[in-house]
């Protein structure tokens, strides 16, 4: 592989690198190397599977390799994980009016619109073993058939998946395929979790920022001042960069145009910590700021969540991180928010929110 990986590398044209380097932030070995196996592999037609730990930046990967393959399609991304056994089929193949009951009309699915383009299949493991079957077929015979459907209709489409456990267990344990996963680990790449790149903090912290401003060209943004820095360096991530991503989004609302020091910063892991606690002193969901992993929980046990019910909990969530960050002043908290004090005030009181002493 590293052979493969580097000779590769090497005749790899520079729009590929321009374009992974472009996506992927950080420059510590653990990412070069993963930049030097992205560069690789992008403009094969081969099917990778990245694996990592949650948060650690798979889809980003994904999408750097869709940009630096050069295919004209577009990049589809499918979490398996988010979408019931059931619903992952007709919404991967499509169906015909008709096909069952509430198919007025017909869908073009998901395998499709990914033609000429890529299909990121993430959390593979979790596809129901049925329809791993379906999927197998697929990648022999580049055809597929909506589901109600008689026709075979061409699709080329480069795939790449994504997982954050070891498919040889679920091989081993039968709830994997063992043919489709030696059909699709065919380039592995590895995404490192941020633990094992911590000298990076600083750099993705920068790009988060210039994301932010970038979007938001008038915003006023925070700094973090080298006691900060280094408590970020010093903190496990079990989160990974997603965790990293929470923390600079609560600066960007609580320290606008502020330096955050250690203190701050200590209070923010805090409370991704207690993400999901916050909201004890009300019946809620249990979401906090950015808690796209709880959605998607959700989502896959109830089958449908509560948009409301959320964003009234990320709204309690940040009103008591403003609240501990000023030390319970309410004037203090209500500038961190953009809030008029009275409509904090009147928030607090509704949603029945301590103060810290
Ligand atoms: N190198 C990076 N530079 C900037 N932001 C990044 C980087 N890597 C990841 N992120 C950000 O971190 C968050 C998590 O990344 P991503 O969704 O790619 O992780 P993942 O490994 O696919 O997570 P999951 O396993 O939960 O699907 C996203 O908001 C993403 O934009």
């Amino acid at each position: 592989m590293t052979n493969v990986v580097s000779n590769l590398f090497f005749d790899a044209e520079a729009p590929v690198l321009y374009e992974i380097d472009t996506h992927i932030v950080g420059s510590s070995p653990a990412t070069r190397r993963m930049k030097q196996m992205l560069t690789a592999v992008a403009p094969s037609g081969a099917p990778v599977m990245l694996s990592g730990d949650t948060g650690a930046g798979k889809e980003r990967a994904a999408t750097a390799i869709h940009h630096a393959s050069g295919r004209d399609g577009q990049l589809v991304a499918v979490n398996c994980a988010a979408i019931p056994g059931e619903l992952l089929e007709s919404e991967l193949f499509g169906y015909e009016k008709g096909a069952f009951t509430g198919a007025d009309e017909r869908r073009i699915g998901l395998i499709e619109m990914a033609d000429g383009g890529t299909l990121f299949l993430d959390e593979i493991g979790d596809m129901p073993l049925e329809l791993q079957s379906k999927l197998l077929r697929v990648l022999e015979s580049r055809e597929i058939q909506r589901v109600g459907g008689r026709e075979s209709i061409a699709v080329d489409f480069r795939l790449v998946t994504a997982t954050h456990r070891r498919l040889t267990d679920a091989v081993a344990e039968g709830k994997f395929r063992a043919d489709l996963f030696y059909r699709i680990n065919v380039l592995p790449v590895p995404v490192p979790s941020l633990a094992n790149r911590l000298e990076e903090i600083p750099e993705l912290i920068d790009r988060m920022l210039r994301d932010h401003s970038d979007q938001h060209p008038h915003a006023n943004l925070p700094h973090f001042a080298m006691d900060a820095i280094e408590r970020l360096q010093a903190h496990g991530w079990p989160g990974n960069v997603r965790e990293l991503r929470n923390v600079v989004d609560r600066a960007i609302v609580m320290f606008p145009g502020r330096m955050l020091h250690a203190a701050e910063v200590d209070n923010f892991l805090l409370l991704s910590e207690t993400d999901g606690a916050a909201t004890n002193n009300a019946p809620g969901t249990g979401f906090a700021v950015g808690d796209q992993e709880g959605v998607l929980k959700m989502l896959r046990e109830k089958g449908s969540i509560d948009i409301r019910l959320i964003l009234r909990d990320m709204e309690i969530g940040m009103i008591e991180g403003a609240l501990q960050v000023c030390d319970g002043n309410v004037t203090g908290a209500a500038q961190a928010l953009g809030l008029q004090r009275t409509t904090l005030i009147e928030k607090i009181k509704k949603y029945g929110i301590k103060k810290p002493h």
